[in-house]
């Protein structure tokens, strides 16, 4: 036993295996959040000191919770990357190649999905317990819950806008049939239902012996909009003045079969296509600014900046705003900011630039890349802690919005309760065409989105016909919260208490260490028993007794900690490149000058915030009163 264990003892049993492998400065640094967490009580400290606490988490993930996957397959950075000129490719390429510094392939579309923890070791069988039972008792929506003023239907779009800039599993051409058991088909929309399985790739290697590949560019690269690929980017592109394609209404134009033309078209809603059609018209009108200021520039140097200002604008409003209401505490506004401005704050960084100390100036503008030497890619427990269905609600709640003024700010009166069946593929495109940008935004706005927690699961996707990557429907409809439980199993994603061990947080060792909710418990040990080892990881991140402002787990949270910085700094477009020569000086100021959502509806419809927005964020249900706005130190306080 290492010299570390003997220090420290009380370390809890089952996380000394992981403490072993640590450096003995590591190991302090362990002891030192092991203490705080012994407490329950990081969230509860001064805004420094939970930043201070979070800080190190972020260290220890990236030294001990990055893996490769197929290092030596043929479809590796590592095995089959090259060094290129990155003088040449200085802008995102269509299907993410030459970012990575010295290797053309890390971070391109159709690499292997990367690992924060090694594949489960656990024994428990696809099937145990079967994900139909776990789906109907544990997860099925009874009565929907909201987030309340927390969290609005733009907000819960953006989550998807985001997974479909990010990740999507390849999936194999053989299905696999899952039949609910007997005892609880009844209760089963759907008493068995096909899908594809995950497509498995053996890695030839002994630790992680398989891996599964992303059909999405990795990279914050706004592939969402763009596509994964040449021919999806020609796709979308109008070869005039860098410009993107967009109909005549300002939405999103359609194929002949009437599926939207876009970066990324699988499982739409209108919800998620009227978010794309909106940061096409911001690439667009990026190009009129660009074009005004900087007129030799051709129709491809102009979509090269354009795309890279956009793609800058998403990540920083998902960084500043939308993680921000998320996650609503002075701690993680702070610690947000810090990532994208650093702790000397906007002013200073727009005045003297990076300095060179990411704590000082944060992640955005670092003179490298850093990828803390794992090649950069998104990871299973990524995919996993963001299948977030629950926030999606029965119906879509349209307003009026008639009214010419609305000085005193008054709630848009509800017009109608359109299921959300009828708001996906192409029904729901016609319905939005209907509605129009305006009156969907504003509809959107004030309402609030489901919350992640047990029995929340939207009904209407326990029998849901999934879209292929063409937006086409598929044959057979699928019972997404049943599958949701059995692609985890599938992917050797660990299972709640496994997957907290690897993540340096103690692991339940009862029921009610998870929750004080009775019902939950009563469900948890009727479907589970009393062996807590065998709870999926899905339900216990919605079971998990949630910090006073998290829309998700602390779990969840540690996730998210590690990969949300992991995005930036190991982008060369965040980092190194990050600069005037290659995003242009007019392009830095616009995404500099670009703060929030509320900015960039602002740009595309004048007044529509002032006249239907209360509250302080776009993403927060805007008859929301507004944030107070000295709560945090002046250090920290965002620009005015
Ligand atoms: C109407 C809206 C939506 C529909 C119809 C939909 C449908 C689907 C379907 C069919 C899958 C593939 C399931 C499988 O075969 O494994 C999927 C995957 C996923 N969805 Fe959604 N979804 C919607 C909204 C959302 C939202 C709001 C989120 C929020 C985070 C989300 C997050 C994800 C994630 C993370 C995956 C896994 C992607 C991967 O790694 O392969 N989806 N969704």
């Amino acid at each position: 036993m290492k010299i570390s264990l003997y220090l420290f003892p009380f370390v809890h049993p089952q996380l000394q295996h992981v403490v072993a492998k640590m450096t003995l400065f590591d190991t302090l640094l362990f002891y030192v959040i092991h203490f705080v967490d012994k407490f329950g009580a990081w969230h509860r400290l001064p805004v420094l000191l939970g930043m201070f606490y979070l800080g190190i988490r972020r260290h220890l993930h990236q030294r001990y919770n990055l893996f490769e996957v197929g290092s030596g397959h043929s479809t590796s950075g590592s095995a089959t990357g090259r060094k290129y000129d990155t003088e040449e490719f200085c802008y995102r390429t269509a299907d993410g190649k030459c970012n990575h510094p010295g290797n053309h392939v890390i971070g391109s579309q159709g690499t292997f999905i990367g690992r924060n923890m090694p594949p489960s070791t656990s024994d428990y069988g696809l099937l145990d317990p079967h994900p139909s039972v776990v789906a109907t008792k544990l997860l099925a929506r009874k009565k929907m819950i909201d987030t309340g003023e927390q969290f609005n239907m733009i907000a819960s779009s953006w989550t998807q806008f985001m997974i479909h800039d990010w990740i999507d599993h390849l999936e194999d051409t053989q299905q696999v049939e899952l039949s609910a058991p007997h005892e609880i088909a009844g209760a089963c929309p759907l008493k068995s239902f096909k899908f594809f399985k995950s497509k498995s790739v053996s890695t030839g290697e002994p630790d992680v012996k398989f891996g599964f590949l992303n059909t999405r560019t990795p990279w914050w690269d706004g592939s969402v909009i763009y596509g994964n690929d040449g021919e999806g980017m020609r796709k979308v592109r109008t070869f005039k003045d860098g410009k993107l394609r967009i109909g005549g209404d300002g939405l999103l134009e359609h194929d002949d079969k009437g599926i939207p033309i876009s970066g990324d078209v699988r499982n739409c809603w209108a919800g998620f296509s009227l978010l794309q059609a909106l940061f096409v018209r911001e690439h667009n009108v990026v190009c009129d600014m660009l074009k005004e200021h900087y007129s030799d520039l051709n129709d491809e140097k102009l979509y090269r900046h354009a795309r890279l200002v956009t793609s800058a604008v998403t990540a920083k409003i998902h960084t500043i705003d939308w993680t921000v209401e998320l996650l609503k505490t002075d701690t993680l506004l702070g610690g947000m900011r810090v990532n994208w401005y650093g702790l000397l704050g906007k002013k200073v960084k727009d005045l003297f630039g990076h300095i060179g100390v990411p704590i000082l100036s944060g992640l955005v503008g670092l003179r490298k890349p850093k990828d803390h030497g794992v090649p950069y890619s998104l990871t299973e427990e990524f995919s996993s802690v963001y299948k977030m269905h629950s926030l999606l609600p029965d119906n879509l709640i349209l307003r009026h919005i008639s009214k010419s003024t609305n000085p005193n700010y008054e709630c848009p009166p509800v017009s109608e309760e359109v299921p959300m069946t009828e708001m996906a593929g192409k029904v729901g495109e016609r319905i939005l065409s209907k509605i129009g940008m305006e009156q969907m935004l504003v509809s959107m706005g004030h309402q609030a989105s489901g919350a992640l927690t047990l029995w929340n699961y939207p009904s209407w996707m326990r029998n849901l016909i999934p879209h292929d990557i063409d937006g086409e429907e598929l044959p057979d409809p699928v019972d997404m919260a049943a599958l949701e439980i059995y692609r985890d199993r599938e992917r050797g994603v660990a299972r709640y208490n496994e997957f907290r061990r690897n993540l340096l947080m103690t692991p339940i060792g009862k029921w009610e260490d998870l929750t004080d909710d009775r019902e939950a418990i009563k469900a948890l040990r009727e479907v589970y028993g009393e062996d807590v080892e065998k709870l999926d990881l899905i339900v216990g991140l919605h079971a998990e007794k949630k910090i006073k402002g998290f829309a998700i787990s602390e779990t969840a949270l540690f996730i998210f900690l590690l990969v949300a910085s992991r995005r930036l700094e190991a982008d060369r477009f965040f980092t190194t490149n990050f600069d005037p020569e290659t995003y242009t000086e007019k392009g830095l100021e616009w995404v500099s000058k670009t703060e929030n959502m509320k900015d960039v509806i602002d740009r595309h419809f004048p007044g529509m915030t002032a006249k239907w927005m209360r509250c302080s964020s776009a993403f927060s249900v805007w008859s929301a009163p507004p944030d107070k706005t000295n709560y945090i130190p002046l250090i920290l306080r965002p620009a005015t």
